[in-house]
């Protein structure tokens, strides 16, 4: 029997739920937000999660670059940083945007992840579209094990 759009989405892996971040999500969720390659991380959630979680030299020390993640390890859970682009006043491509999300998928399949939080990446101080970001998420985490979860205020 095939199944109504609704259905194939109840079933899908992806799901928006209106909320803070950091109040509203599964303590043992690891979460995800995207910053520039400076680690500046100045503005927007960004600052957030530097007050939070801070590690900006361990993340430094990974050295990685634009369409790459950086993570950290907090409370048994992990704390992603996506670096979609060079200096924190540029903004993202959507070739760098896209390899950012695709390198989460990635970690999240290495580390076993099963429950990963965001916020609506790249769709507010870096004005990406959100329908087109939202696809980008969908269509990365595809087939994984790993329930992703975009919250938004
Ligand atoms: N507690 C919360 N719970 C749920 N949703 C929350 C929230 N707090 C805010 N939001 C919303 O979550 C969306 C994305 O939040 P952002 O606009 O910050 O992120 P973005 O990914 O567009 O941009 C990143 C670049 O901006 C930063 O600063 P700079 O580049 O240094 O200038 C970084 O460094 C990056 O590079 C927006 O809708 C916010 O309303």
């Amino acid at each position: 029997m095939s199944s109504t759009s609704s259905e194939i989405h109840e079933r899908s892996n992806f799901e928006e739920l209106q909320g803070d971040l950091f109040i509203a999500s599964p303590p043992t969720n690891s979460l995800a937000h995207c910053i520039s390659a400076d680690l500046k991380m100045e503005r927007g959630i960004a600052v957030l999660f530097k007050s939070k979680f801070g590690g900006v030299s361990e993340l430094q020390e990974q050295s990685k670059r634009v369409g790459e993640v950086a993570y950290l390890v907090r409370d048994g859970k992990y704390i992603f940083y996506l670096i979609t682009k060079e200096e924190y006043f540029h903004k993202p491509t959507h070739e760098d945007f896209e390899r950012a999300v695709s390198d989460l998928r990635r970690l999240c399949d290495e580390l076993g992840v099963s429950g990963l939080s965001m916020p609506r990446i790249g769709a507010g101080l870096d004005k990406l579209d959100l329908d087109y970001v939202k696809s980008v998420v969908r269509n990365a985490f595809d087939g994984s094990n790993t329930k992703v979860t975009m919250f938004y205020l």
